[in-house]
């Protein structure tokens, strides 16, 4: 990192005058051991996929089945993220950690139990369920750099699961339900109400402890929110950076920084996503966002479009001329 900061302040602009990339550069260094660090390339997104028995509690106004529908449409190439990705090379994987509808077709079968409980009723999953699901998301990531990969970037994909991915922001950062509540995919006055309602039910049912980060995640997360917190910890195990997408990526960023607090230096985060407990994760673990579109999609497609600004900010550290090589003036 003392390297890279000392190389920043010889390019030929004046310094500072990257931003957030200058840092984002200076921390991917120190990730790597090495300055340059290597571009962010081949990059993959991993997808995962997975239903909420508090679906059952009206808190999304989509039908369950679109889960599965939208996999089949990821895997036909079809999606926004599918789109996306051609735009910027990278590759899409889709795995099915707890999926409800019976599929068929090219994804990942992992699924640890088709959607979980309803957390204002019961614990949403079983340590061990929880525990699979972690374990699958760093297998996944495993299996990703060994074919190559060299950045890795968070997809989610799950009807309601943003009712879980504001519980478990509630619970590591101690942020009231009202200020991690949002609307998902879109809801009415009333319903969102009800949503935060049933967020803080669930947390007051199980008090999480935030020092116990299984036990959150069983207690009021779901299974993709389990497999993105293991995805995060095999990326930061290998030293390979993780483009965090929104408001279900941060949650499984909580718990991976709650298992592990160095695997916040593999992560980048990709966008602030409308959702407004994206803010409040985001602030948490001290990470600013890349872009701010005011997007709220999930699937990875924030992480997508934020990937070409890391693969500036390392071609920066490849390519810029020093002030001395290119006989540029200094002040
Ligand atoms: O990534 C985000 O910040 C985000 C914000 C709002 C909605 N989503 C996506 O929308 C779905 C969940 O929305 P909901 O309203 O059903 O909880 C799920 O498939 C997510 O990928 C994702
Ligand atoms: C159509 C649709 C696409 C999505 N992609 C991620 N979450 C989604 C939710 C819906 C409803």
């Amino acid at each position: 990192m003392a390297v890279a900061r000392e190389l920043q302040s010889r390019l030929t602009k004046p310094a500072g005058s990257l931003g957030d990339l200058e840092p984002l550069s200076v921390r991917l260094s120190g990730l790597a051991g090495v300055c340059p660090p290597p571009l962010p390339e081949p990059a993959a997104v991993a997808v995962f996929a997975g239903d909420h028995g508090v679906h059952a509690q009206g808190v999304s106004p989509w039908p369950q089945e679109v889960t599965a529908q939208m996999v089949a449409n990821f895997l036909a190439g079809g999606a926004v993220v599918n789109a996306f990705a051609r735009q910027v090379g990278a590759s899409v994987t889709v795995i099915d950690v707890g999926v409800a509808t019976p599929m068929s077709g090219d994804f990942v079968a992992a699924n640890v139990r088709r959607g979980t409980r309803d957390m204002t009723v019961e614990p949403a999953l079983t340590r061990d369920e929880a525990r699979a699901a972690v374990e699958t998301g760093i297998r996944i990531a495993e299996q990703l750099i060994s074919g190559g990969a060299r950045c890795l970037l968070t997809g989610d994909m799950g009807i309601a699961n943003t009712t879980p991915a504001a519980a478990l922001i509630a619970a590591f950062t101690g942020a009231r339900s009202a200020a991690v509540t949002g609307r998902g995919t879109g809801i009415d006055d009333a319903t969102h109400a009800h949503k935060t309602e049933i967020v803080a039910a669930a947390l007051a049912l199980h008090r999480p402890d935030p020092a116990d980060p299984l036990g959150v995640l069983a207690t009021v997360g779901g299974l993709e929110h389990a497999a993105l917190a293991g995805f995060i910890l095999g990326a930061a195990a290998h030293r390979v950076p993780v483009i965090v997408d929104g408001v279900i990526a941060a949650s499984g960023a909580l718990a991976a920084a709650a298992f592990a607090p160095d695997t916040v230096a593999a992560m980048v985060a990709g966008h602030r996503s409308a959702e407004p407990g994206a803010s409040v994760a985001l602030a948490h673990l001290g990470l600013t966002p890349l872009l701010d579109l005011g997007m709220r999609l999930g699937e990875g497609s924030g992480a997508v479009l934020a990937l070409p600004v890391v693969a500036a900010a390392v071609r920066v550290l490849h390519e810029v001329a020093t002030f001395d090589s290119a006989g540029v003036s200094e002040k």
